[in-house]
Formats: C-alpha cells, sequence, structure tokens
C-alpha cells in the first residue's frame, strides 16, 4: 500500500497537510503546526499498533509474554512524547529580556547535556554541548534555563550529530540576532557502542562558528579554551 492510499489514520492526514503546504518533513523537521489538537494521542495508538505488528514479525509471543505485551504501546509513547518530541511539539517559549546595558562579552553556556536518536538506527546519541555567544546591543538575552530547553527541543529528533548543532545554531541566531554564535557538541554513539563496531571509546565532537566566532580568531579561540572536551 502506498502512503497516500488510506487517510483514515492519523500520520495521513497529517502527512497530506505538510504534502499541500510543500514543506518538508524529514526525521529531524520539526511538524508540530501541521498536528491538530488531540491528535497526538491517535497518533500514538497508530505508532503502538504498528509496533505491535513489527514484535509478532519478530516472532514474539505479545499476547502471553507479559514481559512484552504493552511493549509496543510503551515505544509508541516513548518516540512520540519522548525521545522524538522535538518533531511533534512546538518551540518551548523564550522570555526575552533587552540587552539594556548593552552586554557585548563573550558568554558561554555549558556543558547542556544532550539526548538524540541517529536516525539511521535509531539508536540514542548522548552528549554534551557548548553554546558560546558574542551579543550586540540589539540582541536578546535569555534565562540560562532557555539554551537548555531549545538544545534539548532540537536533539529529540532522529538526525545525525553534525545536522543537529547547524540546527542549533540557525535555531539560536534567529532567537538572539548576536554578533556571533558558536556550538559545539561531543556525543557518544550508539550505533557504534551497543551494535556495529561496538567501539565504546569513540566519540564524535563538532563545531559550527558564525559571525564574529568565524571571523576572529581570537574569539574562537578564547571560546574553545573555556570548554571542557573529553579526550577519548
Ligand atoms: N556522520 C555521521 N554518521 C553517523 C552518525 N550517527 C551514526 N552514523 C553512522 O552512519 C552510518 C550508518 O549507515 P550504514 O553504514 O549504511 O549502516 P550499517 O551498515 O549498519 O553500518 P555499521 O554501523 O558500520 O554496521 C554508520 O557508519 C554510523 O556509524 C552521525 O551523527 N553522523
Amino acid at each position: 500500500m502506498s502512503h497516500s492510499d488510506d487517510c483514515t489514520v492519523i500520520s495521513c492526514r497529517i502527512r497530506k497537510r505538510i504534502e499541500t503546504s510543500g514543506k518538508r518533513f524529514f526525521a529531524n523537521d520539526n511538524i508540530s503546526e501541521f498536528i491538530q489538537e488531540g491528535e497526538l494521542d491517535g497518533l500514538v495508538d497508530e505508532v503502538a499498533r504498528k509496533l505491535r505488528d513489527v514484535l509478532v514479525s519478530l516472532v514474539i509471543d505479545v499476547d502471553k509474554d507479559h514481559n512484552t505485551a504493552q511493549t509496543a504501546e510503551r515505544v509508541a509513547r516513548m518516540y512520540v512524547q519522548e525521545v522524538f518530541r522535538g518533531r511533534y511539539a512546538p518551540r518551548p517559549s523564550l522570555t526575552e529580556f533587552p540587552n539594556a546595558e548593552a552586554l557585548n562579552e563573550l558568554m558561554i553556556v555549558g556543558p547542556i547535556t544532550v539526548r538524540s536518536a541517529c536516525s539511521h538506527h535509531l539508536c540514542p546519541i548522548m552528549g554534551r554541548v557548548w553554546i558560546g555567544i558574542l551579543p550586540n546591543s540589539g540582541s536578546n538575552l535569555f534565562g540560562l534555563s532557555k539554551y537548555a530547553r531549545i538544545a534539548d527541543w532540537i536533539m529529540a529528533r532522529p538526525q545525525i550529530q553534525e545536522e543537529a548543532i547547524v540546527r542549533l545554531a540557525d535555531t539560536l541566531s534567529d532567537a538572539i540576532a548576536p554578533d556571533g554564535i558558536a556550538v559545539v557538541m561531543q556525543a557518544d554513539h550508539f550505533c557504534m557502542h551497543w551494535r556495529g563496531v561496538k567501539d565504546d571509546r569513540t566519540h564524535m565532537t563538532n563545531s559550527v562558528m558564525r559571525g564574529a566566532f568565524l571571523n576572529d580568531a581570537t574569539l574562537r579561540r578564547e571560546f574553545l579554551s573555556l570548554i571542557r572536551l573529553e579526550s577519548p
């Protein structure tokens, strides 16, 4: 059956709205604007029904195995309401404070603990993020907790690390309008630890430097010297 054949299910109705708008709905895209009131619960039920079929195809006795009987429902809730909620929930609201003192010094927030999942195997990515900001007099300033909330919203999607930090840098840049923004992420990828090559010492570290952090090597060095990255 093609995606468009059965629009009795909620995912199909949501997908149709997105397609009509011409927007993308990749694994790391937020689709909250296309989800109507009450539909998320229905989506959980739909995902649970399909996950139950997956367990049946894995030849697990979901009717008699007391430990697995509710697994499909648990995993569906986990995906939609927890680990991938950054796709389905709107952006957290940000309380903005004007930069009344015209602060223009380097500010660093981190390490922020982040949890994501790779889009290839849906295995966890567990890591830390540091955010550097060089505000200007027109920038908005946020309470510290909001950096963690935005990072969590961006990370709670299946994706690759390189794209995750670009998305985080874009979102923060749009909201803060600073002279420069830097994001560094260091993370463990469980698709490498738990399975596959089973190398549990390797981290992935990457960075995005924008504006003043890109153009001013002294500022970039100051930021990098103030964050504490781990060696493998
Ligand atoms: N660049 C990048 N690669 C990632 C990330 N997360 C996982 N990967 C890698 O993406 C690849 C997944 O694609 P394939 O090589 O087709 O998958 P596979 O055959 O199961 O690969 P193995 O893990 O080597 O068994 C693996 O090499 C993963 O280690 C990420 O955030 N960034």
